[in-house]
């Protein structure tokens, strides 16, 4: 079984005294199962169009659906118990244990009772590539990708299929990331998980993800497939990203036969 359909339907968000909408009607089908990447300048708008699928933003215009259903129905905490959530810089509770921070986002999204005794933390670390023992240790006592990767569990503990990852290894060293990506990947697919990643790494997007989101000045301006990307087919916005670490292994190369 694979997590669900996401779909933007001409979606606009304009910031209150802004004149240029943040997200100027995207419209997009995320199949459920997939993971896509979505990629772009700083302040392109992903972020904003990340956070109208657990509703930190609201639309002004057009909608978004979960499996056909729109986000904005409902109680906000039922919608975002559907959804893993996960951050450049996580926000762990300092005074909690890893167990009590994994067990938490159950407990604030409204399921009744949900200590960290009724969530499997053993299962989970072990999901994420930590051992069981880390349960008991406070957050000071991780190094950054360890909390990452706490972050990863605790965004999986209320059984969300729906992850939206918003630069989640961005402030991490490049050996750290390279295998928390390999990591997460790993766990999309066992999991069979739907998943959409703001990254503004453009080889992280093209070696990860089945399908890559170009987003600049609000508009969605290329929607590919890395090998598309690679090719040139995606458009001159796409193409113009893909040339930074293309031009990179270039130099490397040149460099190693020197
Ligand atoms: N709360 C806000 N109030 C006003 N303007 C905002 C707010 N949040 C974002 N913006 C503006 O909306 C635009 C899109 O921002 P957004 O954070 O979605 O872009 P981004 O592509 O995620 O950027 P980055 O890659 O730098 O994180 C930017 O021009 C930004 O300044």
């Amino acid at each position: 079984m694979s997590g669900p359909a996401l779909a933007f339907e001409d979606v606009t968000r304009t910031y209150p005294g802004v004149a240029a909408p943040a997200v100027d009607g995207v419209s997009a089908q995320i199949a459920g199962g997939s993971f896509v990447a979505l990629v772009g300048a700083s302040g392109s708008g992903k972020s904003t169009l990340l956070k109208m699928v657990n509703r930190l933003e609201v639309p002004d215009g057009g909608r978004v659906t979960i499996d056909g259903d729109d986000v904005a129905d409902g109680p906000a905490p039922r919608l975002r118990r559907r959804i893993g959530y996960v951050f450049q810089h996580v926000g762990l509770f300092p005074h909690m244990s890893v167990a009590e921070n994994i067990a938490m986002v159950p407990r604030l999204s409204g399921k009744a009772a949900a200590r960290s005794a009724d969530v499997d933390v053993a299962a989970l670390l072990d999901q994420v590539g930590l051992p069981a023992d880390y349960a008991t240790r406070p957050p000071a006592a991780l190094s950054g990708g360890q909390r990452q990767r706490v972050g990863v569990a605790r965004a999986l503990a209320g059984g969300a299929r729906l992850m939206l990852l918003d630069e989640p290894f961005g402030a991490l060293d490049p050996v750290t990331r390279d295998r928390l990506c390999d990591t997460y990947r790993g766990l999309h697919d066992r999991l069979g998980l739907t998943t959409l990643m703001v990254t503004h790494d453009m080889a992280e997007a093209l070696l990860m993800a089945d399908r890559i989101l170009v987003m600049a000045a609000g508009r969605l301006v290329a929607d590919a497939t890395p090998g598309e990307m690679l090719s040139g087919a995606a458009g001159p916005e796409a193409t113009a990203l893909v040339d930074v670490p293309r031009r990179q292994s270039a130099r490397l190369q040149a460099l190693a036969a020197a």
